[in-house]
This record gives C-alpha cells, structure tokens and sequence, in this order.
C-alpha cells in the first residue's frame, strides 16, 4: 500500500500524548480511502503526525502501522512545542499538493478524510471543516463554558473572514496557497485563521464540509488559558496586517481634510478677507 505510487495527498496530524488515538485514527483514514466510492485512491495518500516528543509509545506506535503497510510516518520535535508550528513543520515536509490538518483525537471524524481531500483542487484552494453547516450539531457535548469562549473567539474574528468556522482545525490548503503565505503566527492553536488571511484565500477559493465536532475519548485536551491570550494576541496581529493600510489612509485623509479646514478658517479670520465684507 505505501511507497511506490506517487503521493498527491499529505494528511497532516498534531499530536501530543496522542498514543491512544493513533492507531485507531490511522486504520480508520485508509479504511475510508479503501471504500470502492472514495473519490481519492488510498495509495496516493501519506499521513504525517507531528509530535512533540510526547515519549509515551507513539513512535513505536507508528512503526508497527508502517510494517503492518500503512503510509505513515512521525515527525518527533524535540526543540519546538505548540499546535500552529507542528502544522506548519508537517505542510513544509508534505508530498502531496493537498495537504489536509486534522486531530489526532477523534474529534475531527477520520471517514471525513476522503471527501476534504477531494474538495481541494486549483480553483478551490482552502478547504474547512465546519460545525456552522446545515444538519450539524455544533459541539453538542461540550461544556456550557466551551461553548461560550468559542462563540466569542468566532464573532471577534468576522471582521477578518468571510468563512464560517475560521475557528477549525480540520482543514485543507493546497501547497501552492500555503507557500504563499508569509509571516505566519506559529504560536497557538488557530492557524487555519493565519493561513485564511496571510495566504490571501479569496472566498470563492473557500470549499466548506460540515461535520460534527466528536467527544475525545483518549488523552486531555491541550486548550489551557495561555492558548486563549495567544488568539487574542494573534488576532490583534491579524487585524494590524489587514486593516493597517486603511487605517494609515484613514489618518491621512483625516490630517488633510483638518488642514484644508484649518487653512480657510485662517483665511477668512485674516483682515485682508475682512475688508471684503
Ligand atoms: N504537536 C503538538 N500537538 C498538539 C499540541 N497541542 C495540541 N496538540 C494536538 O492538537 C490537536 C488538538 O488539540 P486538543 O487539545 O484536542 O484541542 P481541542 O481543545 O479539542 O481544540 C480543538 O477544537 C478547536 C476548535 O474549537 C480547534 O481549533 C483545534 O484545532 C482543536 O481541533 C490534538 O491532536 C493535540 O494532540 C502541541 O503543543 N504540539
Ligand atoms: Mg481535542
């Protein structure tokens, strides 16, 4: 099933302390790539989970699926840590031209894979899962408190996008789109937003797939306070790189429009206007 056929499809998998989930994840992607109605063939697909040196057996983990056939492989970061870099390191050593980001906690349903990776193509560059679609439930589970800081998170980003659920990490990029962007914030766990902004996504470009956001079973989540100042800081950097030229021309118009005022009330107070009337 792995190596000989050429990659088209990179499937990209943040882990930490994930090694409960991992091969039930794994199995369950190429189970569904292996469906005779799969619009994409499982051997043009790799997946790459990128962890950070959770040393909790998932490298072993990993091993025994690639002997078992499956085309995937493990990236152990040791000098780095966080969400956004680890997807940022897993596009950047990606074969495929369709690159998708997902989970490793079973939140983000693995039979999803095939259909996400297909809606990628040259004309619809982004693809994203999202929990604002028809017939979704949005995060039915989760806590009253969750449900709130994600509401939130979402209306402060409106300004920024047209898309419904910028807040998803279960998304797609085509490589030509992520090489485009520059100066991505690798910090924190919102780089579908980044990628959205800084790889100038046009909203026709934008494929959306509502899905319904899965209850973790295996592990902890990873979202603590400190995750939630880094969106803000992230956001605050987003709004500057979008709206700064237009708040300079603002200013500038604002300057002339006060000087032009300024110079003909001068004018009309000096003596020489005076004698006129
Ligand atoms: N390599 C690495 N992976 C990480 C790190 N922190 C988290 N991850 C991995 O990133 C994925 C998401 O982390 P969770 O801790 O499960 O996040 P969550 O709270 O369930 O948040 C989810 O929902 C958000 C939408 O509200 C999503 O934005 C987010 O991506 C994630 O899907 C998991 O696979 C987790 O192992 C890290 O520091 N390093
Ligand atoms: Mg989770």
């Amino acid at each position: 099933m792995s190596g000989r056929q050429t990659i088209h499809y990179s499937v990209i998998v943040p882990a930490y302390r994930e090694n409960g989930n991992i091969r039930p994840l794994v199995t369950r992607i190429f189970e569904a790539l292996r469906r005779l109605d799969s619009p994409v063939p499982a051997d043009q697909v790799e997946v790459i989970i990128v962890d950070d040196n959770s040393r909790d057996g998932s490298a072993e983990n990993v091993q025994s699926l690639q002997q078992e056939g499956y085309n995937v492989r493990i990236i152990v970061r040791t000098m780095e840590r966080g969400l956004s870099s680890a997807v940022v390191r897993g596009f950047q050593e990606a074969l495929g031209d369709n690159m998708l980001c997902m989970d490793a906690d079973l939140q983000h349903p693995p039979e999803y894979v095939p259909t996400m990776l297909a809606a990628l193509s040259p004309s619809s560059t982004f693809v994203l899962g999202t929990r604002y679609g028809p017939g979704v439930e949005m995060d039915k589970d989760w806590p009253v408190h969750r449900r709130i800081i994600s509401a939130g998170a979402r209306i402060l980003a409106l300004p920024l996008t047209s898309a419904s659920d910028p807040m998803s990490g279960f998304f797609g990029i085509r490589k030509e789109s992520f090489l485009k962007a520059r100066g991505l914030n690798s910090q924190g766990f919102k780089i579908a937003l980044d990628l959205l902004i800084k790889a100038n996504i046009p909203a026709d470009a934008i494929a959306e797939v509502p899905f319904s956001f899965g209850v973790r079973s295996e592990g902890e989540s990873k979202l603590t306070g400190k995750v939630m100042i880094k969106y803000l800081e992230q956001l605050a950097e987003l709004y500057w790189y979008k709206y700064s030229a237009l708040l300079v021309f603002f200013i500038i118009i604002v300057v002339v429009t006060l000087l032009v005022l300024a110079r003909s009330a001068m004018g009309s107070l000096s003596p020489e206007s005076q004698h006129k009337y």
